[in-house]
């Protein structure tokens, strides 16, 4: 029977090494972590993260094939495979701080690789890490590695969160990267065996390991680039009068355009899209190519852009000022379908409202407010460490209060902000809600997910990213 263990049972290991379990019962996966509370969650019936169709996954296989456990070493060691899907954060000190990626995880998980083998073993980078890391990793297996045999492979992860299964099951491409040596290609064909037991063939893609490594950031870099340039066209909309939804249909109905991705938002969030960017950018900078760092560090400048214009927005329509007035925060994920926080657009947001002295009442369906508490108070890029070494949050901010019902945090309130596209808040009862509002009230949708114009019926005065703007709105200076 095949071994597989994984390190690293965050929002890429559990679910990816689940649907492997799933896929090949033949195959023993064991998913582990330092972090003994993410482990005891993966076995309970509350599992860390809410991924759709997730549960249903883990509960067919765990404990049949499928493992979740904290003695790291054990499974390292009695392993075929070792997939390594750890936290490769933004460095926030030293060499190439705000841009480079911080590999301490990634190195002490191959240095206990190197540590507790015994025998032959394929290491698969599952993290998204920067181009030439596999040389490092190969570097501390090799220097350490007794007589044995490691085969490195890069097998990055292409899954979105909130579709992660869906994606998992049925996979654009599954890319692999090896060495073009004749180990190095069975390697890869070992890997593609596991795959290939529901994947086709034709989407397997085997490739070098630098391909793959910078295929990885460069996939993250095209997606992320298509938001920015969607929502830079959203500013132009809002100045011209044109309707950014028309334009991005219009535009990605050519067929070498396509249509996806092309929603325009308040701005992109996960752990990903930036810290990718930021770390191509840094490989760039150390490559002597700055023409090249500076073009994708644009996609995140504009991002930023739309993160703040978005502010400016709120404040300048509500009389300049949003000092002691409640705002309405509906949604707080980054995305809808997910609990996911991690550099969410609505930190950003929130952050720039409570720099106006705004009250601010958050609702997301997802999130609870200890999270939320931590997300405004956490210094930039400290989420992207295992949970137990983040620092612990300092007092919680007071003008920040977190309910549980999008009623309830929208009484009273001047203005609505809405953040992520929950489908529920697609149905809610808006005279209900303006009734009970200050008036003027105001809703800025973010996500351009409430028809405007029947709002305006009910009397709210709307701001709809990149559409024809209110004439309240348009009597106002954008930037204040
Ligand atoms: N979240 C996503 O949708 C995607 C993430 N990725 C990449 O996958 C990697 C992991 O991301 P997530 O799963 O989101 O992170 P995560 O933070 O959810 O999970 C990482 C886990 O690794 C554990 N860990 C860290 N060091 C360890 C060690 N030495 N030994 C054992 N466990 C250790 C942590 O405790 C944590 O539970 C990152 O490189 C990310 O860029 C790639 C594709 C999608
Ligand atoms: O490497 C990763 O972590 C992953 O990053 C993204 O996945 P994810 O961040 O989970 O979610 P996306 O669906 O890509 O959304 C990212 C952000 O862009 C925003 N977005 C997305 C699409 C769009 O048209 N407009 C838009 O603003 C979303 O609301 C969200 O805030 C990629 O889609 C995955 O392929 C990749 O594996």
């Amino acid at each position: 029977m095949v071994k597989i263990c994984c390190i690293g049972a965050g929002y890429v290991g559990g679910p990816t090494m689940a649907v492997i379990a799933l896929k090949c019962p033949s195959v023993e996966v064991v998913v582990v972590d330092i972090s003994a509370p993410r482990i005891a969650a993966w076995n309970s019936d509350h599992l860390p993260i809410y991924e759709p169709g997730l549960d249903d996954v883990v509960k067919e296989c765990r404990g049949r094939n499928l493992f979740f456990s904290t003695d790291v070493e054990k499974h390292v060691a009695e392993a075929d495979i070792v997939f390594v899907s750890v936290n490769t954060p933004t460095k926030t000190r030293g060499l190439g701080a705000g841009k480079a990626a911080d590999l301490t995880y990634w190195e002490s998980a191959a240095r206990m690789i190197a540590d507790v083998s015994k025998s032959d073993k394929i290491v698969v980078e599952k993290s998204t890490v920067p181009v030439k890391t596999a040389e490092a990793i190969e570097k501390i297996l090799t220097h350490n590695s007794k007589g044995i045999n490691y085969q490195i492979l890069s097998n990055p992860e292409f899954l979105a969160e909130g579709t992660a299964i869906k994606d998992l099951f049925n996979p654009d491409r599954v890319l692999i990267g090896g060495r073009e040596t004749p180990e190095g290609q069975k390697a890869i064909q070992a890997l593609a065996d596991v795959y290939g037991q529901w994947v086709p063939k034709e989407r397997i893609l085997a490739t070098n390991l630098w391909s793959a490594e910078l295929s990885k950031l460069a996939a993250n870099a095209f997606l992320a680039q298509r938001i920015s340039s969607v929502n830079a066209m959203s500013a132009l909309c809002e100045a011209t009068g044109a309707d950014v939804s028309q334009v991005s249909y219009a535009v990605g109905t050519d067929t070498r355009i396509g249509p996806k991705f092309l929603n325009a938002s308040v701005g992109f969030g996960g752990s990903c899209f930036q810290k990718d960017i930021l770390n191509l950018v840094y490989i760039c900078e150390c490559n002597g190519l700055p023409e090249v760092a500076n073009y994708w560090k644009q996609v995140i400048q504009i991002n930023d852009y739309q993160k703040s214009r978005f502010v400016n927005r709120v404040v300048s329509s509500m009389f300049n000022t949003v000092s002691g007035k409640k705002i309405a925060v509906l949604g707080f994920a980054f995305k809808k379908d997910t609990g996911d926080t991690r550099e969410t657009p609505a930190i950003d947001v929130c952050k720039g409202l409570l720099g106006d002295n705004a009250r601010l009442s958050i609702y997301d369906p997802q999130v609870n407010e200890d999270q939320i508490q931590r997300d405004l108070t956490m210094k930039k890029f400290d989420w992207d460490h295992p949970t137990h070494l983040q620092p612990m949050s300092p007092t919680s901010l007071k003008q920040v209060g977190v309910v549980w019902d999008a009623y309830e945090a929208t009484k009273d309130a001047h203005g609505v902000c809405i953040l992520t596209e929950w489908d529920e808040f697609k149905g809610l009862d808006f005279q209900k809600i303006y009734d009970h509002m200050q008036k003027p009230a105001f809703i800025f949708d973010g996500r351009n997910i409430v028809n405007a114009e029947k709002l305006r019926e009910i009397g709210f005065i709307v701001y709809s990213i990149g559409k024809p703007l209110d004439k309240w709105l348009k009597d106002m200076p954008a930037f204040a």
